[in-house]
């Protein structure tokens, strides 16, 4: 189907990765010269702990917006009909709503961390430290590399561009970005990602229920649908129909989705980071209005491409007419470029490309810097020196920025050689790390959770996962191959039992011996200065303090002070305040979370409900609206929370160029 150049696929993933990192170091230098902000080590890796709702919120959205978001939830959608983009966006927003509760947490108790890992070494000892962070780097390879993968595969079908080479292009913007600008840099390009997203997804969907001449309602789509399963019923669906809830495939994957995701959300420092960097009063609502904003990107993108899909196969339009999508296509994320391409030609295959394009650059800018703030502080300083000044601490971010775009891109084609496809790994990313989800959670917000629990219950829980995801791939196939373990029984299998037994092996050993933490530690912890280490006690002095060999090794990373005035504390108002937050991130979480996932949709599984026409304009109505909300929540809320500061900058590069214009005359 490769419908466009290979030229324009270079031009695409070559040429606007550079231009981009262009426009996001001018915007990285006209903050510092117009805004006075700093090159410190808390700027770059921490965005100054200042960001506001919006931005944040922005940035949550382009992180959480991976390939997949736009390339599974369509071909769910093909699979299962319309519970595929139901499912997709709830069993991955309620993550982002939950995750509100930890970040205030984060605020409350370790204001000053870099990373979370910070708060498992200063909480427990190096055995939990080693442990987590072996979590958190799986973490961000398996999500790197199913960015890469799910992008060159697109790219690669639509251009005919060689896969290894999109593997490694695809990155190379954000690696100079990211680079340059750090965490501060990463917002500014997560938001303009964010703006772009919104616009292909509202004109995806606009030309599909509005002005196409192949369907341009969603009359015309529902008629379309009941044609597909007439021809070829949904098995496991009522009455085969694509137009219903109750469909046990959907179901299974949505349960699926909910476990898988929880690890790529609460052992991914990327998410941590973004509430360390948010402004304290900020947090919870960015965390909320995030997740409720990005539940519209697969909802609304695959109701409209991979319900098109399904619709218009049968078209001679359709890229692969008369035949249906295959399955390895289906899993390799093609079923929305194929329904792009059918609804809009080479314009929808440019839109498409230029859709996955913005979400594997963003999402993996927000790798690199998680990454590299892990290795910065969780290694470098964490175990090769603890005494190591801001400036060294940016020039080891600096260099895993780098490698760590390099080996992204390693580690897709080694995937792809072995055959592994973006449906396979996102079903897997569960039962690999789902089980450090529930003992991070109770590190910040369990006082009982021991020290062994936490060593032992991701592992132990990590060992329940693999064992039951193979043996169900035994039991139901007769034999262990890509092929079996791939199966949906298998992967729910895997996914529940790390999310369950993570958090069960946790809570039977804490409670044999409770632990009774207080955290006063995590809320010692201190910032970093550029260039002067002082020991725990020296927090008043200004001197510099010469450390012998001894000495040294007692003075651990997390004690390496700074300037007093920079670090956060909360007195006894702003803690009852942030306290008040955190009550609201809990209910308002939870309440949205049961609606998302329970109230919502069972009731329609279990009535077998089949849509009526009417109905199913409502359901396209709701997606198109709640996709217009998101994008003013995502894009216009940012800009007008931020108006004084970009005053700021068009002022100062006002009178920049006047005095220089009159300097110039003179
Ligand atoms: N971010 C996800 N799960 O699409």
């Amino acid at each position: 189907m490769a419908i466009l150049s290979e030229g324009l696929g270079y031009g695409i993933v070559l040429g606007f990765g550079l231009v981009f990192a262009g426009i996001m170091t001018v915007i990285t230098t006209i903050q510092k010269r117009f805004l006075g902000e700093k090159v410190t080590s808390e700027e770059y890796m921490a965005a100054g702990r200042s960001v506001k709702t919006g931005l944040v919120a922005s940035a949550v959205v382009s992180s959480w917006t991976w390939a997949a978001t736009l390339l599974q939830s369509s071909s769910v959608a093909y699979k299962y009909g319309i519970s595929g983009p139901f499912w997709y966006a709830s069993g991955a927003s309620v993550q982002v709503l939950l995750f509100s509760v930890l970040a205030i947490e984060l605020k409350r108790k370790c204001p000053n961390a870099h990373t979370f890992l910070e708060i498992i070494s200063i909480r427990y000892d190096r055995k939990a430290h080693f442990v987590f962070l072996f979590f958190s780097l799986l973490t961000n390879i398996i999500v790197s590399a199913m960015l890469l993968l799910g992008g060159s595969a697109v790219v690669t079908a639509l251009t005919g561009m060689n896969t290894i080479a999109a593997c490694f292009l695809l990155p190379l913007g954000v690696i100079i970005y990211t680079l340059f600008g750090g965490l501060k840099a990463t917002f500014v390009a997560d938001y303009t990602h964010t703006v772009v997203i919104m616009v292909i997804v509202l004109l995806f969907s606009f030309t599909a229920y509005t002005t196409s001449d192949l369907i341009g309602s969603p009359g015309k789509m529902y008629d379309l649908l009941q044609q597909a399963a007439a021809l070829h019923p949904v098995d496991g669906n009522h009455e085969g129909s694509y137009l219903t809830m109750a469909s046990s495939q959907g179901l299974m994957f949505g349960i699926i989705n909910l476990c898988s995701n929880f690890g790529t959300v609460f052992i991914d420092n990327a998410y941590w980071q973004r509430a360390i960097a948010a402004s304290p009063h900020s947090t919870v609502k960015a965390y909320l209005i995030g997740g409720l904003s990005w539940f519209a990107i697969p909802f609304t993108l695959a109701t409209t491409l991979g319900i098109s899909a399904i619709a218009l196969e049968s078209n001679e339009r359709f890229p692969t007419y008369p035949d249906r999508i295959l399955p390895s296509d289906v899993s390799a994320g093609l079923v929305a470029p194929n329904a792009a391409v059918a609804l809009l030609g080479d314009g929808g295959a440019v839109a498409v490309l230029l859709l996955i394009f913005m979400a594997v650059t963003s999402a993996a800018s927000a790798e690199l810097i998680a990454v590299s703030s892990v290795c910065t502080f969780d290694v470098y300083r964490a175990y090769i020196n603890p005494m190591a000044t801001g400036k060294q601490l940016i020039r080891v971010s600096h260099a895993v920025v780098a490698g760590f775009g390099i080996i992204m891109g390693v580690l897709a084609v080694i995937l792809k050689e072995i055959g592994i496809d973006l449906g396979y790994l996102y079903m897997l990313m569960g039962v690999l790390i789902s089980s450090a989800v529930l003992p991070v959670t109770f590190s910040l917000l369990w006082k009982k959770q021991n020290v062994v629990a936490a060593c032992v219950a991701p592992l132990g829980g990590l060992c329940v996962s693999v064992a039951a995801w193979l043996a169900c791939a035994k039991i139901y196939s007769g034999e262990i191959t890509l092929a079996t373990t791939g199966t949906d029984q298998a992967m729910l299998a895997g996914n529940l039992a790390a999310l369950i037994s993570g958090g069960l092996i946790s809570v039977v050993i804490s409670l044999v011996k409770p632990d009774n933490y207080t955290f006063e530690g995590t809320r010692s912890l201190k910032q970093v200065t550029d260039d002067v280490v002082r020991t725990p006690d020296s927090n008043n002095s200004t001197e510099d303090v010469v450390v012998d060999e001894p000495q040294k090794e007692e003075i651990t990373t997390l004690q390496v002070a700074s300037s007093k005035e920079d670090d956060l504390k909360f007195d006894q108002e702003e803690d009852a305040k942030l306290a008040k937050s955190a009550r609201f991130a809990r209910w308002s979480s939870g309440i949205l979370t049961v609606v998302l996932i329970l109230l919502w949709p069972l009731p329609m599984f279990f009535s077998n409900y089949v849509f009526s026409r009417d109905f199913y304009t409502g359901w396209v109505v709701l997606s198109i609206v709640w996709a217009i909300a998101s994008t003013i929540a995502v894009t216009i809320y940012p800009i007008w929370e931020s108006r004084d500061a970009i005053g700021v900058v068009f002022k100062g590069i006002f009178g920049y160029l006047t005095s220089r214009s009159s300097t110039n005359a003179v």
